[in-house]
């Protein structure tokens, strides 16, 4: 093994003896020598002026699912190096559609022909649903809100959301305007918009959506008026409610600071009634579903975000987690996930992005247990979830889910449980088991199940590869069952009869030296098969022995296990036939073969 030259990492820790002086003598942490200095904390960058006793958040619950706007075909559409075309658009629209999203953001049209184009194709096609809103995206200049509202002609329900960037840095850095500045330019270009809208859409049930873009770094009070100055030139009513979303344009902290940004909105604004308070989270520190999830807490009542998280730079919030993490505490999400790698597939296939396999409910790995510990809990937990069903007399699909280390039924999201048990060399007897019983319907005994592990660890240790649930019954099959056909004693013709309690078994039992006519007398066809290989030599005890069906029907094949002493040893052996006699008769020979061709090597 090569050993890394510890020159390649010049700046990882930093001298000995610098452990600060009030580290706990338990934490040998050093600190790093990266500039961290350089940054700001949050709370020296934006006030954020909820009172610890107006607090209500940490409190609520989310018990009815927010209007969820998807925004891949804009915000996601951006952040892609190759921009979706007018076909994958559309793909990506029906798909979106057909989840139950009512409230769809299309395109940006003054950015692009392609996106212009776009609105216009939904316009003429008849592809929008009567209950669907189509939202297009302006920024506040005249001549790009003309192209906007050029671009929605003949949609009869529309949603036109401007935005402006509000934060300071952005308004010194990026628009060159002071607040007070800005604020008229806010103004001017909502009114031009809805005097252009009256003009054009004269008709058409059309809104309006407003977002003070890095709202999450804006002073608190600018943000507020800004908005209640927007909501009240366009004239806000609860007939006609106008969205205020709050985009978390670049996350700066913690999600309690951004929940108390939203509650203190939340709180303030005029027109309340006559305002659905929106949120926009991106994801740059990883917590966008944890800023939706206590957004929504603090009042709001819309979500914006793309599946899977799609979206500028780190992505934006991820519809797909935020919908399904209200499934499972209990809450109906109004979207349908039922079939999530068909949804999958074609975001994979429209944005050219995949989806990581660790990615939350629709990654390929997220309902796989590779360790010991957690398949045979999962192993157990699908067990007593069968037996729960049965118990209240109704299907699998509708008890209630409880099965440990997965938080929600894979088959609600069209998930096989094929997938939910991997062996490598992670895992152990209970998945093992699993894992036949789910290809093979063979219930080991538990007292098998160790036995059969060693083989199985012995073959992952060596490969460090997985073993599928084929390779594992091949596995068994060459460990169990071939040897009644493979070893030092194999009979030939056998026949059974019973006579009262009395069974008699005879045979031919051929071994390397000789063929030998046996026959034996017992109170069972095992106990006669037993005193017959006396006759040629094998001395058996059947030490435990099981049995059963491995599916219904007359066809099924049955499984016996035979623990036998023979040889002086104690060993497995496993039978496989239609006939369950059968399948005895070769789990006690196959037991006998392992030990006397094991103790012949
Ligand atoms: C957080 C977000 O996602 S916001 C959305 C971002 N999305 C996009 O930018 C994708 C589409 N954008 C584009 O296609 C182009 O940027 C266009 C068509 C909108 C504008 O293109 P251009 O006119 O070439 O301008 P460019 O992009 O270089 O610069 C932006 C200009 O708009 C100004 N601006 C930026 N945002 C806004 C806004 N919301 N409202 C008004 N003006 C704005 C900038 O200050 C800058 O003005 P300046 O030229 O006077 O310095
Ligand atoms: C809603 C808008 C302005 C946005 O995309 C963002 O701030 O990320």
């Amino acid at each position: 093994m090569s050993v890394p030259d510890k020159s390649a990492f010049p700046t990882l820790n930093t001298p000995a003896g610098e452990i600060p002086a009030d580290s706990p003598a338990w934490n040998p942490q050093r600190p790093s020598s990266m500039p961290h200095h350089r940054y700001q904390p949050a709370h020296d960058r934006v006030d954020v002026p909820l009172a610890d006793a107006e607090r209500e958040w940490p409190s609520r619950r989310i018990e009815t699912a927010p209007l969820w706007v998807p925004v891949d075909l804009r915000d996601g559409n951006q952040a892609l190096p190759e921009p979706m075309d007018t076909a994958r658009k559309r793909r990506m629209f029906d798909l979106l559609c057909a989840m139950g999203f009512k409230e769809i953001e299309v395109a940006y049209p003054s950015a692009s022909q392609t996106d212009f184009d776009f609105v216009r194709h939904l316009a003429t096609s008849g592809a929008v649903a009567q209950d669907v809103t189509v939202s297009v995206f302006t920024p506040a200049r005249p001549e790009l809100i003309d192209r906007t509202i050029d671009s929605v002609a003949g949609l009869p329900r529309v949603l036109v959301h401007m935005y402006t960037p509000s934060a300071p840095t952005w308004r010194n850095v990026v628009l060159g305007r002071d607040r007070a500045d800005l604020k008229k330019m806010i103004l001017d270009a909502a009114g031009h918009l809805m005097h252009r809208a009256e003009q054009k859409l004269a008709g058409a049930d059309v809104r309006f959506e407003f977002s003070p873009e890095v709202f999450n770094l804006t002073e608190p009070d600018f943000a507020l008026d800004v908005c209640n100055s927007v909501t009240s030139l366009w004239d806000a009513s609860p007939d006609r409610p106008v969205v205020i979303n709050l985009p978390a344009t670049v996350e700066i902290s913690t999600p309690n600071v951004y929940a108390d940004q939203i509650e203190y909105m939340h709180k303030h604004l005029d027109r309340r009634d006559a305002v659905i308070l929106s949120v926009h989270p991106h994801n740059d520190r990883g917590t966008g579903v944890a800023c939706a999830e206590l957004a929504v807490l603090a009042g709001a009542q819309r979500v914006e975000g793309c599946l899977f998280g799609n979206g500028e730079r780190t992505g934006n919030v991820d519809l797909v987690t935020l919908v399904l993490n209200l499934y499972t505490q209990g809450v109906n999400p109004m979207i349908d996930l039922s079939d999530i790698d068909a949804v999958r597939q074609v975001v994979e296939e429209c944005i050219r992005i995949p989806v990581h396999v660790r990615h939350p409910y629709a990654g390929d790995l997220v309902h796989t247990a590779f360790s010991g510990t957690h398949q045979d809990a999962i192993s157990k937990g699908l067990v007593r979830h069968a037996q729960e069903a049965e118990d209240l007399d109704v299907p699998a699909s509708e008890a209630p889910w409880k099965v440990p280390y997965l938080p929600i039924d894979p088959a609600d999201i069209g998930r096989t449980y094929e997938e939910v048990i991997r062996v490598n060399s992670q895992s152990g007897k209970g998945g093992i088991a699993h894992l036949l019983h789910a290809g093979q319907g063979l219930d080991l005994p538990q007292a098998m199940r160790p036995d059969f592990y060693r083989t199985v660890q012995q073959v992952t240790d060596d490969t460090g590869q997985e073993l599928s649930g084929e390779e594992l019954w091949k596995l068994f099959h060459a460990a169990y069952l071939a040897p009644v056909h493979d070893g030092p004693y194999v009979l030939d013709g056998w026949t059974t009869r019973q006579d009262g309690v009395e069974h008699e078994f005879t045979a031919t039992v051929v071994s390397p030296d000789a063929r030998t006519p046996v026959r034996g007398i017992g109170n069972g066809p095992l106990a006669a098969l037993t005193n017959a290989l006396v006759q040629a030599g094998v001395t058996v005890d059947i030490l435990t022995y099981s049995e059963h069906a491995t599916a219904t029907g007359p066809d099924a094949p049955a499984a016996a296990y035979a623990y036998c002493r023979t040889a002086g040893q104690d060993v497995w052996g496993a039978g496989w036939d239609t006939s369950i006699l059968t399948a005895s008769v070769q789990a006690v020979m196959a037991a006998v073969n392992r030990a006397h061709g094991a103790a012949r090597d």
